[in-house]
């Protein structure tokens, strides 16, 4: 039976999560805890999300996959937990959320909230409340509307982003495009500045860059399943461009690193400011385009030495030449 439906169900140690499916089969997976997207699947079933095969399902570790929500600090920018504690905190479905303008293509969603607590007062002293909408168009694609209002009496400032664990065939097969000529933050290197001259940004080991005003589009082109996932964003003027590759992380399997990349849309360099009832929002669209890259290019591009893989077990593996 063909029909869209927001359910309530018990996923991974009994934690509460919400499933929207589409008139197609289409589906995305929320997560209370966290207010995380952990699934989104288009309608052969397949899911354009990366989870790790090691992701812990206990509060109050964060779930290592899907999209994260980073507030109100990304990363270890400044004196919070790592890319804040919203991920780390149990929303709720908002029942009322305020009006949106009417998005045409939205098709099946669900709306969340969080609302800052005493607990969170005392390590970040300002009062405010989140809401999240996550919805699937009418083409497949998925929206993440966030809304940050000041409920406090006194202005604050904060960085944020979504952290999406992109699902791709292997990390050496693919690229991203969108941010030649910008300037980044290494991440591995203090945040140095560098400017980025390469055409397109390839894996060969760890990459974590902080691209500064990045364009509102960016491309995750893979070549091996001849898809590219298009990031498009509203409101968060940087992007951040990770895989860890051997780096250790101890919530992910050993050759998980091979199976996402991840880019994120943040604001960063410079944080966001509210007054006393503004409200600020961001928007994240994902969706999924046929490749416009041919099989030949891929592998003009592999055969270059720094192309081979660095396999943890066995000999260095290199692409074919052609
Ligand atoms: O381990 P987490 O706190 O989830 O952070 C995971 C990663 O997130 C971002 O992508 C940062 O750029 C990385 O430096 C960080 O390692």
């Amino acid at each position: 039976t063909e029909h869209r439906s927001v359910e309530r169900a018990k996923g991974i140690n009994g934690l509460d999560k919400i499933i929207v499916r589409d008139r197609r089969g289409r589906s995305v997976e929320v997560y209370l805890y966290g207010g995380q997207v952990t699934s989104w699947k288009n309608e052969k079933g397949e899911d354009l999300l990366f989870m790790s095969s090691k992701a812990i399902f206990e509060p109050p570790t964060a779930i290592r996959g899907g999209i994260p929500v980073l507030f109100p600090q990304y990363s270890n920018t400044g004196p919070l937990p790592g890319h804040g504690f919203v991920r780390n905190r149990f929303w709720k479905i908002d029942a009322h959320p305020p009006p949106l303008p009417s998005h045409p293509s939205s098709n099946a969603l669900v709306d969340l909230i969080l609302r800052s607590s005493q607990d969170d007062f005392k390590i970040w002293p300002h009062k405010f409340v989140y809401r999240l909408r996550v919805s699937l168009g009418h083409g497949g694609d998925l929206t993440l509307t966030s809304r940050v209002k000041n409920t406090d009496v006194k202005p604050f400032n904060f960085t944020t982003g979504f952290h999406p664990y992109f699902s791709v065939s292997d990390i050496s097969e693919i690229q991203v495009e969108g941010l030649h000529n910008l300037d980044y933050l290494d991440q591995q290197k203090n945040r140095t500045r560098f400017t980025d001259h390469g055409k397109v940004i390839t894996f060969d080991s760890q990459l974590d860059r902080l691209y500064l005003s990045a364009p509102n589009k960016i491309r995750i082109v893979d070549h091996k399943k001849k898809k590219t996932i298009v990031v498009h964003k509203e409101g968060l003027v940087d992007a951040v461009v990770w895989n860890p590759w051997d780096k250790k992380v101890s919530d992910l399997g050993v050759e998980d690193y091979r199976r996402f990349v991840a880019v994120e849309p943040v604001a960063v360099a410079k944080p966001i400011t509210l007054k006393p009832g503004q409200e600020w929002k961001g928007i994240v669209q994902v969706s999924v385009a046929p490749s416009r890259h041919s099989r030949r290019k891929l592998l003009q591009v592999s055969a270059l030495p720094s192309r081979c893989s660095r396999g943890k077990l066995g000999p260095q593996k290199c692409l074919p030449h052609t």
